[in-house]
């Protein structure tokens, strides 16, 4: 039973409790394709261009996956939960790259926030970017610098601490969150793993970014690997 099987049996079996024939099943599919493969592409892009940029992060990551999974075979599910160093990476590259930047809501009815009325039916974009380098809640925030959440471990990007939300928060939170977090960690670790990553004609990353729903690169990745594993 994959999900296009469940989303069958529901339509086939009528449980639903509400109209939901092959049209929908086919919007559902449609939604998380939208939802799901530019945002987990574009974070993997950036997670990518931050590690070549800071060798020193490279290199720890190469040596903490070289100790888990070992120089002679690929990185797989399993191995994710005890790569921590990888979990702090991601999270920093999500908390200065958020592909989603700004959330976007409408208040249900009004409320106050912060002495602030949101009258009903407003429109409230959360600019997440912003948040992610607020200088009042982030210590040097425009550094990429992982070994912050040494300090401060439980600083969760999964909606509890609104300082780092790149999947929003509550009922409207991001659902693909945890399929996402696995393939951009698996993604990352595995082209860190067999890869050494040097930039043609030396330099940096150019960290330029182009605005939009899905907040990508300006220009194209160009880096060349070399295979590293034995
Ligand atoms: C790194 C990858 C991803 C990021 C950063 C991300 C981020 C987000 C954000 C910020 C939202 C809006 C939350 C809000 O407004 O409060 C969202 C919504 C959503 N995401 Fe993701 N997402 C990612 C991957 C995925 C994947 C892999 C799927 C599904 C396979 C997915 C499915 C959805 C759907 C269906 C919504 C709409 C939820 C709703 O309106 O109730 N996302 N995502």
């Amino acid at each position: 039973m994959d999900f296009v099987d469940t989303l069958m049996s529901i339509m086939e079996s009528g449980e639903a409790g509400f109209e939901f024939d092959r049209r929908n099943v086919k919007a559902v599919l449609l939604d998380l394709l939208v939802a799901g493969l530019d945002t987990s592409a574009t974070a993997m892009e950036w997670t990518l261009s931050e590690v070549i940029n800071h060798p020193s992060v490279t290199k720890k990551l190469q040596i903490e996956i070289e100790e888990t999974v070992g120089k002679n075979q690929l990185v797989d599910e399993s191995h994710l939960p005890h790569l921590k160093y990888l979990d702090y990476v991601v999270r920093e590259s999500l908390r200065l790259h958020p592909v989603g930047p700004l959330l976007i809501h409408e208040s249900m009815e009004d409320c106050e926030v912060n002495g602030l009325h949101i009258p009903k039916k407003a429109r409230v974009l959360v600019n997440v970017w912003a948040i992610g380098r607020d200088p009042n809640v982030w210590a040097d925030p425009e550094r990429f610098w992982p070994d912050r959440f040494v300090e401060s471990p439980n600083v969760d990007l999964r909606g509890r601490d609104f300082q780092l939300i790149p999947f929003g928060s509550g009922r409207r939170g991001c659902p693909g969150m945890q399929l996402a977090l696995t393939i951009v960690q698996l993604v990352v670790a595995q082209l860190v793993h067999c890869f050494d990553w040097e930039i043609p004609g030396g330099g940096d990353v150019d960290m330029a970014e182009e605005f939009g729903l899905v907040t990508g690169r300006a220009k194209h990745l160009m880096v060349r690997p070399t295979y590293r594993l034995n």
